[in-house]
């Protein structure tokens, strides 16, 4: 029998995730079987140990050298926001498909982060960028039925992986053929142009080892420690083949893409809810930004109300409420209950956000509670909307990039409304993997 644990208050999560990490943070086996990877390819379901160390070591240096989360990082965005407010210009206010309209633009957003230009030709991504549910949505029976079918059944449930994995191949062989006529020189130091450049440069360090003294993954994993550096390039040699990194991308894209898009959509809704906190918005835009620059990163600190208002999103509507599943590497007490080995553990990260012993009136949207009396933002410091520790949300900066500029580029330019003699969604949304708004249909009124 396998035992479930559910992780409900923050400082539990904290000390489970963060202080017990080396214990709490494996992956049970169903995850790679949903997944179709398995537990040694990928990242999600990826068992813990040096090949998901090394990953994550690679996957933020490549981050860094994109400068996602700084201003550096915004060129990923600037095409898909300059497309999304000309065709909402278009729209003259007509009722839009929240969905269907934010989808295709952050879709779009990510496959640059991706893979830069190169995604620009490839026709399953094209596909993707035009009706991304088409190729991501899986039918949640499938959940189920991947835990019992033998994996070629499975593989046969998910067509649209081989689709997508196969334009990843195409995209990745097609780029490195082009980077291969670049010099030795090329590495993460250099400026890249998108993850897939990152990914890369990792495998061409690794087949230069000679030339990778410089600054390299592998010191930046090396904290002083021979063995260290040598367990690293066991797991870098095992990850060398490409089908590891299509995985990976594979991975990226169905959790990230997804999840980022929902949660815009939930502050896209509450900003329409309550629409005092819309002017706010709106007023420090024009106070700070004005109407001719486009908002940048460099205004998050100026922009009180604006961040107030998103952090309270993602305290309030956290779109991965339940986490991920963990799985327990050895027997285990944690504030005294015995927590056997292989146990699951699902962190609660709605409950943990809407606790009353942290949260005054936790069920209430109240962006106020993060702004001090002088009205300057205060930072959350008891939030896991991106959980906690070595398996949290790798993505989470670049989310953050998305969801600010896009609030702050749409509210610049249009107010958002609900369409007249229409209910308005019901705010305690629809329950599945993600936490989802209930469809909502939005009016962009030019400003
Ligand atoms: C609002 C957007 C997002 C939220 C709220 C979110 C939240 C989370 C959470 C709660 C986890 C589970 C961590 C754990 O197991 O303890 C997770 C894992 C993960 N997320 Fe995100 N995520 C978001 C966007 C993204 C994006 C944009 C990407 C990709 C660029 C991404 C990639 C991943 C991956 C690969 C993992 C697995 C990490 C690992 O197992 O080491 N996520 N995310």
């Amino acid at each position: 029998m396998i035992r479930m644990f559910i992780l409900s208050e923050v400082d539990i999560i904290h000390e489970a995730l963060v202080i017990n990490g080396a214990v709490f943070n494996d992956r049970p086996a169903f995850l790679g079987i949903m997944s179709g990877s398995g537990s040694k390819k990928g990242m999600v379901a990826l068992e813990s140990g040096p090949f998901h160390r090394y990953q994550r070591l690679f996957t933020r240096e490549i981050m860094r050298a994109l400068g996602i989360g700084c201003v550096k990082g915004e060129k990923h965005f600037t095409k898909s926001l300059t497309e999304l407010c000309q065709h909402l210009t278009e729209s003259t206010g007509r009722p839009l498909d929240a969905r269907t309209t934010l989808s295709s633009f952050v879709f779009y957003s990510f496959s640059v982060f991706f893979f830069g230009n190169a995604s620009d030709n490839n026709q399953a991504l094209i596909k993707l960028r035009d009706s991304p549910t088409e190729l991501l949505h899986q039918n949640p029976a499938f959940i189920l039925a991947s835990n019992i079918l033998p994996k070629h059944f499975v593989e046969q449930l998910m067509p649209n992986k081989k689709k997508l994995t196969d334009s990843f191949l195409e995209i990745f062989q097609g780029r490195r053929q082009q980077q291969q006529l670049k010099d030795d020189t090329w590495s993460t130091d250099t400026s890249l142009d998108s993850f897939l450049d990152g990914i890369l440069a990792i495998q061409k360090q690794y087949m230069n080892k000679n030339n990778s003294s410089s600054s390299s993954v592998h010191d930046a994993g090396n904290q002083g420690d021979g063995n260290h550096s040598n367990v690293m390039d066991k797991a870098a040699a095992a990850l060398a083949p490409d089908e590891h990194y299509m995985q990976m991308f594979f991975d990226f894209f169905t959790v990230g893409a997804e999840t980022s898009l929902v949660e815009l959509l939930w502050v896209l809704q509450m900003v329409m809810l309550y629409p005092e906190w819309q002017r706010r918005i709106q007023e420090e835009l024009d106070q700070v930004v004005g109407t001719e620059d486009a908002p940048s990163l460099l205004h998050k600190r100026r922009l009180h109300a604006t961040m107030a208002t998103i952090s309270e999103v993602y305290r309030f509507r956290p779109v991965a409420a339940l986490g991920a599943p963990h799985r327990v590497t050895q027997d285990m007490f944690l504030r005294g209950y015995f927590i056997p080995e292989g146990s699951y553990i699902l962190t609660n990260i709605y409950a943990a956000h809407h606790d009353s012993k942290l949260w005054k009136e936790p069920d209430t949207f109240d962006p106020g509670r993060f702004l001090d009396a002088g009205g300057k933002f205060k930072i959350p410091n008891r939030m896991v909307t991106f959980s906690a520790g070595q398996r949290s949300c790798p993505g989470e900066m670049w989310t953050r990039s998305l969801i600010f500029l896009y609030i702050t580029t749409i509210l610049q330019k249009f107010t958002l409304r609900f369409p007249d003699n229409e209910d308005r969604p019901d705010v305690m949304g629809e329950p599945g993997i993600n936490y989802s708004p209930c469809e909502f249909k939005i009016c962009a009124v030019p400003r």
